[in-house]
């Protein structure tokens, strides 16, 4: 069969520092192969010289259904040879219908005296939709449907683009914000443009939904392409050699239960725009999980502790007295920390260094007799960044050429570096590689013995059992369940966190992680 795909040879180097080092790797019809590796092995970098954002180095040679492109590619041109890519920003509009959005991109039916046609619209739109099966109603609005349908009028969208039916899809971390029972929804509809021909490339750091949906596997490591393997009769350990290029089975013992400690933050009745009334204490030293699904108020409360959002109503002690937290400089100035959500709006300046970003903060400690001591403050940082394995080692780079994972790790850096008595940390691995994740639940476990009082939101319920003490399931806006001790298993998450939807919703493997 001829490959969808051959690419042989390609390089990319940024001022002279090669970060794809002759890549080798190729796609046939109907097949969805994963690419993997740690933060900053290149996934990206690759995936821009297909769509025609970067142009490699000279030497490469990129072969689609047997005919030789021309390199280098630009954007039209990627689209126009049948090259989708879909970033984990869908770019669709909420407020506009289903098939408006898939309309904005191909130009909307025009019928007599250029009035908008709808019925036409309505028409090409279910058409373009129908491949996916997923029953979606190109009239509803984007913010009314599911999280995985959002994704898939992406999807169906990037193929009206094109113009034709894709042949190359490239997808990014597609399920990072998806809740678990989405997951089964997008993958039944991969599978179905699979079964059509369309060549997918599947960029991931979650392995068990690797697992589940490639037929092969590449792992990157610095740069360079360090095998590709069928999937079948993998197991996840197999996929953590091929990326890590070791076992990394000793790196994640289970919390010990301990005694309650001495209360640091209590909350009563705190409600907001989703939550109704939580009520919970964290200690000194412990780590206390926020578990629910999507939209559930875990980010919300996030948010209210550290000043992001005003509180509807209730109560925040902190160190036993009552606060009203009105900004993040108020959270800061108490010795509350937030590694927030959404690093690319809330987080890290794109056009600073590394280590400004780092010591954005608090530049105290480097201000002496009226001048900063900008040499200092630049070793202190790279001590810092070294210590959070920030990749590359070099922290004047500009923190926008950073990999998403290398940016993350960056603003966890920043945030622990300030010693905050509670540190709010919201999905802080997403993104991350599996050896960097390690690395930064070590962080935390470290953090937490010094007596920060840690509030970790993650939407992976194996993690949270692991890591934390308690865990805490918000529910309809309340806090449905605590569990500890030997309840606290991610199975036992899981129920909790889906009781009370529909039957099945919380199987085992059901999860998005
Ligand atoms: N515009 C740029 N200028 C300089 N260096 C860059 C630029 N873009 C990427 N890099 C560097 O290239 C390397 C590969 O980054 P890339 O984003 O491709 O990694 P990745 O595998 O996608 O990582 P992640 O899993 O964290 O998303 C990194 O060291 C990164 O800092």
């Amino acid at each position: 069969m001829t490959k969808r795909l051959e690419i042989r040879n390609l390089s990319k180097s940024f001022s002279g520092t090669r970060v794809l080092k002759g890549v080798s790797f190729d796609l046939m019809p109907g097949e969805i192969h994963a690419l993997v590796g740690e933060n900053g092995c290149g996934k990206s970098t690759f995936i821009k010289c297909l769509a025609g954002v970067h142009d490699p180095d000279p030497g490469a040679s990129v072969t689609l259904d047997g005919a030789a492109l021309t390199l280098p590619l630009d954007p039209a041109r990627a689209l126009a040879c049948g090259f989708s890519f879909i970033h984990q920003d869908l770019g669709l509009i909420p407020d506009l219908t289903v098939m408006d959005n898939i309309a904005l991109v191909r130009g909307f039916s025009t019928g007599m005296g250029w009035r908008i046609d709808r019925r036409a619209e309505r028409l090409r739109a279910a058409e373009a939709l129908a491949a996916f099966g997923a029953g979606i109603d190109p009239e509803a609005r984007i913010a009314d449907i599911p999280q995985a349908d959002r994704t898939i009028v992406a999807i169906a969208r990037a193929f009206a683009r094109s113009g034709r039916q894709g042949r190359v899809l490239v997808l990014d971390e597609p399920t990072a914000a998806l809740p678990a029972a989405d997951v089964d929804r997008l993958f039944d509809a991969l599978r179905r443009i699979a079964a059509q021909g369309v060549g997918m490339i599947y960029v991931s750091h979650r392995l068990q939904e690797i697992l589940r949906i490639a037929d092969r596997v590449t792992a990157f490591r610095d740069g360079v392409n360090v095998g590709t393997a069928p999937v079948a009769g993998m197991a996840e350990g197999d996929l953590v050699r091929m990326i890590v290029g070791r076992s990394l089975d000793a790196i994640h013992p289970p919390v010990a239960a301990r005694r309650r400690p001495a209360p640091l933050l209590q909350v009563r009745d705190l409600a907001g725009r989703r939550n109704r009334g939580a009520s919970f204490a964290v200690g000194q030293g412990e780590i206390v999980g926020l578990a629910g699904l999507l939209a559930s108020g875990r980010s919300e409360i996030a948010r209210m502790l550290f000043g992001l959002q005003p509180p509807a109503g209730g109560e925040i002690r902190f160190y036993g007295h009552t606060v009203a937290i009105r900004g993040p400089g108020e959270a800061l100035g108490l010795g509350i920390g937030l590694v927030p959500e959404d690093r690319l709006t809330l987080g890290g300046f794109r056009e600073m260094s590394v280590a400004a970003n780092i010591s954005l903060p608090d530049l105290a400690p480097f201000w002496r007799r009226l001048r900063l001591r900008a040499g200092e403050e630049r070793r202190a940082m790279q001590a810092l960044a070294d210590r959070f394995g920030v990749r590359p080692r070099d922290v004047g780079a500009r923190f926008g050429t950073l990999s998403g994972g290398n940016q993350q790790k960056a603003i966890i850096a920043r945030a622990m570096r300030l010693e905050p008595r509670l540190l709010i940390l919201d999905e802080p691995v997403q993104g991350v590689d599996i050896g960097a994740k390690a690395e930064i639940h070590d962080l935390v476990r470290q953090a937490a013995a010094r007596g920060t009082g840690i509030l970790l939101v993650d939407s992976d319920f194996e993690d949270l059992a692991r890591l934390c003490h308690r865990v805490l399931v918000l529910r309809d806006g309340r806090i449905a369940a605590e569990l500890s001790g030997d309840a606290l298993t991610r199975r036992r998450i899981l129920e909790c966190v889906f009781a009370g939807q529909p039957p099945g919703a919380a199987a085992d493997g059901d999860v998005a992680a």
